[in-house]
């Protein structure tokens, strides 16, 4: 089955040093999303990806998003949308990655300059964007680019959506996304849809992902003084928002990870004896969550329920607080305006504006009771659903092949606990399956200081995408 895999291979691998060359100039761009001031930045990533899809004679279109929601002096970075082959007797596969990235700066806490790819002695290639998305992305250029170097026929048409605004909530994609999908629109016509964007349980063992989690993400503000105040002069006497937020804040989650806000358990849905049964056979130890932790400090005790508070459950994290003191040092500051920042994975079947309602409710429920003079605004920043699909299709079949050719293991099956807000609208507006196909591994780092891309698994990654459109090419439709 798929002969021609043979020499695409060998081919991957002699590009080996070209394609890492080209994950080195993307993740020289510090293409940040959330960060206003970096905008231009993103802009400048969606040129250069443009510029390398054009040079592997893809088409492409960079189709603008108007303002940002909120910030209408702040253009969206623009949906690039791309073409490659366009033969009717062939599969259409539209594929989607994300060009922009999270936050970095060597300050916090970084052993390389983040925006510099650094490659370590066990071909660890380090930098903000390696595994998130970067490295994916460019995966399916490299794969086409390697099919024309050994002169092998592509196996599909491929159709690929590139975003800039996935770590801020993919703002402004879903109406495209809709609307393009139609009859008529640049996003007509895939037989089915791949999303490389997620990770391995662990580092040998690939999987195909059927399910994530959503992401209703807050801001809780608390203001008082006028200004930032001397402590020595006004502390005792002015009302401190810090003191209230960390209360707030502090009402929300136990140290055990069970949310303390009234009504959101109440909307999971009971794990049944069929799902409960899938858990112990999936390839995956506390040890892995020990290495990609880099500690012992697990909640739980056990790999499954591990996993299942990773997958199944929901779980609240706080982020961080703007307008605090956190330098190092000891300034005496009393800050006059701070905003803590929080965000709920969300699974089925929590309802997003239900949701919503109850954490407002709770927030405002905290802060009446402590009695404070200051004042209190809480808003939601974006939210993205949770999603959750069947394996039991061809487009998973063919990914499982091109895992077995290309690893010489069968993959597991697993759901995601982060979230890729757009993968329901790809199901819903195309009405095709969707399969999220990782290419990095569970110590990658992403969102986190040294994230990172091994070179086997970006390589043998590249591989696993072409052969994947070659499976694709030869399953038969359900
Ligand atoms: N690789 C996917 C990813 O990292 N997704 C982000 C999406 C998001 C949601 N809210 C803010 N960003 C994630 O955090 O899961
Ligand atoms: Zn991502
Ligand atoms: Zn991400």
């Amino acid at each position: 089955m798929a002969p021609q895999l043979d020499g695409y291979f060998k081919q991957v691998d002699t590009s080996a040093g070209k394609f890492i060359e080209r994950l080195r100039q993307a993740v020289a761009i510090p293409s940040i999303s959330a960060e206003p001031q970096r905008r231009p930045d993103v802009v400048r990533m969606s040129k250069f990806l443009e510029e390398q899809l054009k040079s592997i004679g893809a088409t492409v279109q960079a189709h603008p998003l108007g303002p940002q929601p909120g910030h209408p002096e702040l253009e969206l970075p623009p949906v690039l949308v791309a073409r490659y082959g366009n033969d009717k007797n062939k599969r259409t596969v539209l594929v989607y990655g994300h060009y922009d990235v999270q936050p970095a700066e060597k300050s916090d806490g970084w052993n390389s300059e983040p925006f510099e790819l650094t490659i370590d002695e066990k071909d660890r290639m380090f930098g903000r964007g390696s595994t998130d998305d970067k490295g994916p992305v460019l995966g399916w250029i490299n794969a086409i680019q390697a099919h024309q170097e050994a002169n092998i026929d592509f196996p599909v048409n491929l159709m690929m959506c590139f975003e800039g605004m996935e770590e801020y909530g993919s703002e402004g994609l879903e109406d495209f996304i809709h609307k393009e999908a139609k009859q008529g629109g640049v996003l007509h016509g895939a037989d089915v849809v791949c999303i490389s964007d997620n990770y391995w349980l662990g580092t040998e063992k690939p999987c195909l992902t059927y399910g994530l989690r959503g992401c209703n993400y807050y801001g809780v503000t608390i203001s008082g003084p006028g200004q930032d105040l001397h402590s020595g002069v006004f502390g005792g006497s002015a009302q401190e928002p810090m003191t209230d937020l960390v209360r707030v804040l502090g009402s929300l989650v136990d140290t055990h990870g069970q949310i303390q806000i009234p009504g959101v358990m109440d909307m999971v849905a009971p794990v049944t004896d069929e799902e409960k049964d899938l858990y112990p056979g999936i390839a995956y130890s506390m040890d892995n969550l020990f290495e990609s932790l880099g500690s012992k400090t697990s909640i739980h005790e056990d790999k499954d329920r591990t996993l299942m508070a990773r997958w199944r459950f929901p779980s609240l994290s706080v982020h961080g607080i703007e307008g605090a003191f956190a330098g190092a040092g000891a300034k005496t500051v009393i800050p006059a305006k701070v905003t803590g920042k929080f965000s709920i994975r969300t699974v089925p079947n929590i309802e997003s504006d239900k949701l919503d309602q109850i954490v407002f409710k709770h927030v405002k429920d905290i802060f009446a009771k402590l009695g404070s003079k200051n004042t209190l605004d809480v808003q939601l920043i974006h939210a993205g659903p949770w999603w959750v699909a069947s394996p039991k299709h061809w487009n998973f079949e063919a990914a499982g092949k091109a895992v077995e050719r290309v690893f010489g293991i069968k993959p597991d099956f697993t759901r995601e606990g982060g979230s890729i807000p757009i993968t329901i609208t790809f199901e819903q507006a195309t009405g095709k399956n969707v399969l999220l196909l990782p290419m990095g591994s569970s110590t990658d780092a992403a969102h986190s200081i040294n994230e990172k891309l091994d070179r086997r698994n970006y390589i043998e990654g590249i591989k696993l995408l072409g052969a994947y459109l070659h499976y694709v090419a030869e399953e038969k439709m359900d």
